[in-house]
């Protein structure tokens, strides 16, 4: 694609000389979700800090189209327990007027706490809160840095299937860094492996099969990220299933050894 949100060339960045990310090529593009995977420690929140320009590589470049916006969501925010603060006045720190914060609940799922206590709002809620805060900048660029954290199974799937919609209705780019690997499998376009280096990159069936990624992950790649299954039928070229003793109706291709590899989410 062409004239991308963002690009990273070559980036790295070293802590006390110690190299957390090698070289780093990244391309963000419009209204597609990338998303970021790797161990603890691979990095992923450092290249985050870069895509956002709050760190500047050691080496290398970031270059940001001209004019456009990003939305960020933090991993979690400490909210102080004796702080009385609204999510309405919460959002209104961010500049925005009550129309529009109202909007944003409302698209995040969550109008109904507008004026809840931040302190007693749920995971889950919170989450679309300060998903509904990076919406309010109406970015080109969405970033969120594990946004499902803290989030029960259901909900990380409305929260993956939600954050597909936004990119839908606004077709801004979306990065972001998760550890739920089934779930991302099926929520992305793009996936990108790390640890300190781009181990592998693209298509989530193709990351998930690539030598790198299954290092990385092993067993737990296999168990979560894709499932297969052996099929004990054929169909007919009506689509009817025939059980695997029938031998003499045609067939489909579909054939009762085929294995599929999918993702389950
Ligand atoms: N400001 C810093 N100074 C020194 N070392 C740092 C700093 N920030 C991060 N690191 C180190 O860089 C490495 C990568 O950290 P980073 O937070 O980017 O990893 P991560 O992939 O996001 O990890 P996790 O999955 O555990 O959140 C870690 O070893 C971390 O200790």
């Amino acid at each position: 694609m062409n004239n991308p949100l963002l690009q990273l060339k070559s980036a790295s960045v070293c802590f006390q000389s110690r190299t957390v990310l090698e070289t780093i090529d990244l391309t963000l593009n419009r209204g597609e979700i990338v998303t970021l995977i790797g161990p603890n420690g691979a990095g992923k929140t450092t290249l985050v800090r870069v895509v956002l320009g709050l760190l500047t590589p050691d080496t290398g470049q970031r270059t940001l189209k001209s004019g456009i916006t990003i939305g960020y969501m933090p991993q979690k925010l400490h909210v102080e327990p004796s702080m009385p603060l609204s999510v309405r006045r919460f959002l209104a720190l961010a500049g925005a007027n009550r129309k529009n914060i109202s909007a944003a609940l409302a698209k995040t799922g969550v109008p109904h706490v507008s004026e809840s206590p931040l302190q007693t709002l749920s995971g889950g809620e919170m989450q679309r809160v300060l998903l509904a805060r990076a919406l309010l900048r109406k970015p080109d660029l969405l970033v969120l840095d594990e946004p499902v954290q803290g989030v029960d199974v259901n909900g990380q799937k409305e929260l993956y299937h939600l954050i597909g919609q936004l990119r839908d209705e606004t077709g801004c780019g979306v990065l972001m860094v998760s550890h739920d690997l089934h779930l991302v499998m099926a929520s992305t376009d793009r996936v990108i492996c790390l640890n300190s280096h781009v181990c592998c990159s693209g298509h989530p069936q193709q990351v998930s099969r690539h030598p790198a990624y299954l290092k990385l992950f092993g067993g737990e790649s296999e168990e979560l990220a894709v499932y297969s299954h052996h099929h004990d039928h054929q169909h007919a070229a009506c689509g009817e299933v025939i059980p695997e003793s029938s031998t003499d109706t045609p067939t489909t291709e579909h054939s009762r050894t085929q294995t599929h590899a999918g993702f389950s989410a």
